[in-house]
């Protein structure tokens, strides 16, 4: 028995357009990545995959990008479950900030320590600054606290739980499921699905809006190397995100 699964980060955000650490900050779909999400939708119809059940972060952006891959792959209809689980990293007091800006101000070796070291999250944000989550409402009824900050490891440690509580019995189920998440939830779920070192994840890089095919054995292990749909499209998307901040 194996079981399919599908990995989309959202599109290209507003603030990836303008090149800013964003983290839990619910940000908006840009025009290219409303167009990204639909290309998503229509790479899934022409491989013939179809989703059954769709598993989304709580964030706008993720949000949009599958109801557009979806609508264009006409399965707006699957059932839907969201979980704050899947939410970006909460990245510190650094949400809001201009990469390149951060980049000049701190140098590339604390800049990349922040950005891709295994477990050195950034310093915390603030609860009262402009980018906190602590008063928003979809938050109020997580199990502990809100996160301030978070490095990979500690959303390894949140996003698991769910992986194993919600997504593995899905595919056990006999469903194809269908993630819509993030560029660091993905990392951390990726880093699990292939058994990437802690060193090694810090040069994996997701791109926007490209559906990655996992197939899995019965251990919930990739029998093959998982798949992009658009492999070209997603090698230039992902050398993309690793060069952010040196523009
Ligand atoms: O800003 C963020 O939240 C993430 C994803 O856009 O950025 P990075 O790739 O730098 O981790």
């Amino acid at each position: 028995m194996t079981y399919t699964l599908i990995l989309l980060r959202h599109g290209n955000s507003d603030w990836n357009q303008k090149n800013l650490f964003t983290g839990w900050v619910d940000v908006r779909l840009s025009d290219q990545g409303v167009t990204e999400a639909k290309r998503a939708g229509e790479l899934l119809a022409a491989s013939g995959l179809k989703p059954t059940i769709l598993y989304t972060s709580v964030l706008t952006r993720a949000i949009q990008t599958a109801n557009l891959a979806l609508e264009t792959a006409d399965r707006l209809w699957i059932p839907v479950k969201r979980s704050w689980r899947l939410n970006e990293r909460h990245y510190g007091s650094l949400q809001g900030l201009d990469k390149a800006e951060t980049l000049a101000t701190y140098g590339e070796e604390k800049f990349m320590t922040w950005r891709r070291s295994f477990d050195v999250p950034p310093p915390e944000l603030e609860d009262d600054a402009e980018y906190s989550q602590v008063h928003d409402e979809r938050y109020a009824g997580i199990d502990g606290e809100i996160p301030r900050t978070e490095s990979l490891k500690i959303v390894i440690d949140r996003m698991l739980p769910y992986w194993e509580s919600d997504i593995i019995p899905s595919l056990k189920n006999g469903d194809t499921v269908l993630v819509t998440a993030h560029g660091n939830s993905l990392r951390a779920l990726i880093k699990h699905l292939d058994g990437i070192s802690d060193d090694a994840i810090a040069e994996l890089n997701v791109p926007t809006g490209i559906p990655l095919v996992y197939e899995l054995d019965d251990n919930f292990v990739p029998t093959k190397p998982a798949v992009y749909l658009d492999p070209e499209a997603a090698a230039a998307g992902a050398a993309a995100v690793a060069a952010q901040g040196k523009k």
